[in-house]
């Protein structure tokens, strides 16, 4: 899908009014990938799976569509040209996996059309989700805590050295691949301080990069990003950057965000977007969520339409929520 270069948010735009105002984000894809087997217990986490199981990585693209997303994010949260390299690939094979997670997401989407386009002339169509929608690619770029595979992204506690400069040294080849992938959209998530959210910016900029954006922070007080920076600060950074076609909260727990929403819509008139996750918490060291802590589906759920009212767009889930999460999301959206 091509989006005008003068007006990145004609996109936001024209998708959300073909959608009717709300759409629909998957859930989470390494959640999801585990559930189907994968390992992903690995210093490169669910970007593993771009070579060892990438079929599996589009069966769980295909799981979510059918399940009602409007929006795929790709396998390229913990994909980085570093951590391939530091693998033994050679950079040219860990640009190819780049490229890799847009071309699967974009091969999903086609084929869950293809299937809509037969399913329509089926009498039984309307029982299923196999109903043409506007569907858009979002490829995700993870924080540097995630490449650092040691759970910074949720303390954005990156030390001194690591500096504006090295932020942007460290994600500049890697946006650039990504962007040539061709995805509609580029989700920076779980960004958990300012300085990655400047460093973003200034990226975009410098780059000269014309794919509209989207900034989803995450939190663990309800009011500011995890490293404890200013989450109205941070959103006005990015909502001062002209990719940026939406913003908001990702990979937080549920009892945060009506106030998270509150408080970037007093700074940006941008659709907000959110989809947090289970509210479990994550051991980095065991690579494993510890269960009790976290809302059950139905709670979950039970948010969506007070997120919805409070002013949020564009809704899904993070880690831990699955295709019935966003099964029982689309039907409350569709139904509002
Ligand atoms: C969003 S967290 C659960 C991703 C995994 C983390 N960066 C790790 O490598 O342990
Ligand atoms: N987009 C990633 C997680 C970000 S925290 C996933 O769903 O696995
Ligand atoms: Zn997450």
């Amino acid at each position: 899908m091509g989006f005008g270069v003068e007006d990145p948010r004609a996109l936001m735009r024209e998708f959300l009014r073909e959608t009717g105002g709300c759409a629909v984000i998957d859930g989470g894809l390494a959640t999801e990938l585990e559930a189907n087997g994968a390992d992903i217990k690995d210093a490169l986490w669910s970007s593993k799976c771009l070579f060892t199981t990438p079929d599996l990585i589009k069966k769980v693209h295909l799981d979510y569509l059918e399940a009602g997303a409007n929006i795929l994010i790709t396998a390229s949260y913990q994909a980085t040209i570093q951590g391939f390299e530091s693998r033994g690939f050679s950079r040219e094979e860990s640009e190819t996996f780049l490229r890799r997670s847009v071309e699967i997401a974009v091969e999903a989407r086609d084929e869950f059309l293809e299937k809509c386009s037969k399913a329509s002339a089926d009498a039984n169509q309307e029982k299923t989700n196999f109903k043409n929608r506007p569907i858009l690619i979002a490829a995700s770029i993870g924080s540097y805590g995630a490449y650092l595979a040691d759970g910074s992204e949720y303390s954005g506690d990156y030390g001194e050295e690591v500096t504006l400069d090295v932020l942007k040294e460290f994600h500049k080849r890697r946006l650039q691949v990504i962007s040539e992938a061709g995805p509609d959209i580029i989700a920076f998530e779980t960004i958990p301080n300012k300085i990655e959210t400047q460093a973003y910016v200034e990226l975009l900029e410098e780059c000269n990069i014309k794919i509209p954006a989207w900034f989803s922070f995450n939190s663990k007080d309800g009011i500011n990003v995890v490293s404890g920076d200013s989450l109205i600060d941070c959103a006005s950074i990015a909502d001062s950057c002209v990719n940026t076609v939406a913003l908001g909260i990702n990979c937080t727990p549920p009892r945060f965000i009506h106030d998270l929403i509150l408080s970037i819509c007093k700074v940006t008139d941008k659709p907000i977007l959110i989809y947090p996750n289970s509210g479990e918490s994550y051991d980095a060291h065991k690579k494993e969520w510890v269960a009790s802590s976290g809302v059950s589906e139905e709670d979950f759920v039970s948010y969506v339409s007070k997120w919805h009212e409070a002013g949020a767009s564009l809704i899904g889930g993070c880690c831990r929520t699955t295709p019935n999460t966003i099964r029982a999301i689309s039907k409350v959206l569709r139904g509002a």
